[in-house]
């Protein structure tokens, strides 16, 4: 039996994780329960899984919670509980599937703790890559791809010999606004930026693959995880989101992983790896898929990808500013308040204005973070006369 804490159970991932968890109940329990104020799933959760602790950051929500809750489960609110989530004494492995950086801290302490990661929150990496997978091999724990493409990747990778990968090949949907042109770009409104081709997805996650942020989070989230240069990584557009991404090694060969786009393989492997075990989701036919097209990514157009890579390449705090404006950009057109053209303009801006320090440590992090915050906060508006840019 292998007992997992879900680290934002509430959301796309995290009840995904608990559909898998409920198909193999002989194989996994629930130990640990955590969203941010969605008391009323979590609820639900907690009646269904029993699991020892259950938290919500939200303390009000947590309070709602608490005087309806009868049962065993302890209820803990705040940001801190978090972390006892992640560490939780009985804990073999944490699903970090809550959004952001608010991700990196839990899944430090739980590496500290010992605990294998089921990494979805690929903010985590982009932050703090370096440090990540150090404290990995320092703790000897595992950190486990639960997105799509670096799973895919990962199964590419078994039994092969990792010095002999000659590059990635990164496939990206294209997302709902492959093709456009700049022009059309500028009076998208946001339910047109929600509507992702192929994917069902949390609202942050669906606007980075719209604007193709998701796809450069995951450039540098590959090469913390697999180790290789920037160079090494080449990004390919495939709209219909059935090969979730290819390793070229030094001979030629090209391995490839394909599927129908769904999440619960790579949430299911991630928690049986080394083992592949049966799953009862609908199969890939490739008659019906029939056509699989590549294109280049249109990075002048949709320039996070750009910025990405060139975050990514300058490396040291740069990608930890990179992802804090971004997620402030991403809010602010999730509420109304920018364009969507503007949340890449935000993001290199802030790029623009900041000193790169080489080896950030932790607390360095958390200060540039919150520095990038307030400094993207504070010229979110900057941009918006400027439409025609
Ligand atoms: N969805 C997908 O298919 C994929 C997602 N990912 C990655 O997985 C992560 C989760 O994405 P997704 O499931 O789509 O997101 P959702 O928005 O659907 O869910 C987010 C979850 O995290 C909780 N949460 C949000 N903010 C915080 C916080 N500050 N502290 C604690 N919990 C928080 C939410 O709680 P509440 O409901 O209470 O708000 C919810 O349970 C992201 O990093 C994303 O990039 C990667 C690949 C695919
Ligand atoms: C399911 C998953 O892993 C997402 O990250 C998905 O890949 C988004 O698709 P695109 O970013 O390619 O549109
Ligand atoms: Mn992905």
């Amino acid at each position: 039996m292998k007992n997992i804490a879900i680290l934002g159970s509430t959301g796309s991932i995290g009840t995904q994780t608990l559909e898998v968890v409920r198909e193999n109940a002989d194989r996994f329990a629930v130990k640990a329960l955590a969203a941010y104020h969605n008391d009323q799933l979590l609820e639900q959760q907690i009646q269904e899984f029993q699991p020892e602790l259950a938290v919500l950051v939200d303390e009000e929500a947590a309070k709602r919670l608490q005087a309806r809750y009868k049962g065993k489960t302890i209820i803990l609110s705040g940001k801190k509980a978090l972390v006892n989530a992640a560490i939780l004494e009985s804990i073999d492995v944490v699903v970090t599937s809550l959004v952001g950086f608010a991700g990196l801290e839990p899944t430090v302490a739980a590496i500290r703790a010992g605990k294998d990661i089921a990494l979805a929150n690929k903010e985590t990496l982009v932050v703090a890559g370096e440090i990540i997978m150090n404290l990995a091999k320092e703790y000897g724990v595992a950190i486990l791809p639960v997105d799509s493409e670096h799973s895919a990747l990962f199964q590419c990778l078994q039994g092969e010999e990792h010095e002999k990968v000659e590059k990635i090949i990164l496939t990206c949907s294209g997302g709902p606004f492959r093709g456009r042109t700049h022009e059309e770009l500028l009076s998208v409104s946001i339910a047109d930026c929600l509507n992702h081709p192929n994917w069902a997805m949390g609202k942050k996650i669906t606007t980075d693959s719209a604007t193709l942020a998701n796809k450069g989070l995951e450039v540098i989230e590959a090469k913390w995880l697999y180790d290789v240069d920037y160079d090494q990584i080449e990004v390919v557009v495939h709209p219909q989101s059935i090969i979730h991404s290819m390793i070229e090694y030094v001979d030629g060969a090209v391995m490839a992983q394909l599927g129908v786009p769904d999440m619960k393989l790579p949430i299911q492997y991630a928690l049986t790896y080394p083992h592949r075990e049966v799953m009862h989701s609908p199969k890939l036919d490739l008659f019906k898929v029939a056509t699989l097209t590549f294109e280049k990514p249109d990075t002048e157009t949709f320039e996070a990808l750009a910025l990405a890579y060139r975050a990514g390449k300058t490396g040291g705090s740069m990608p930890c500013v990179f992802n804090a404006a971004n997620e402030i950009a991403v809010n602010a057109f999730l509420e109304g308040k920018i364009s969507f053209l503007s949340i890449s303009k935000v993001i290199k801006s802030a790029m623009n204005n900041h000193t790169v320090i080489a080896k950030p440590n932790l607390a360095d992090l958390y200060q540039i973070d919150a520095w990038t915050r307030n400094f993207a906060q504070e010229n979110l508006l900057n941009f918006e006369n400027n439409k025609n840019d």
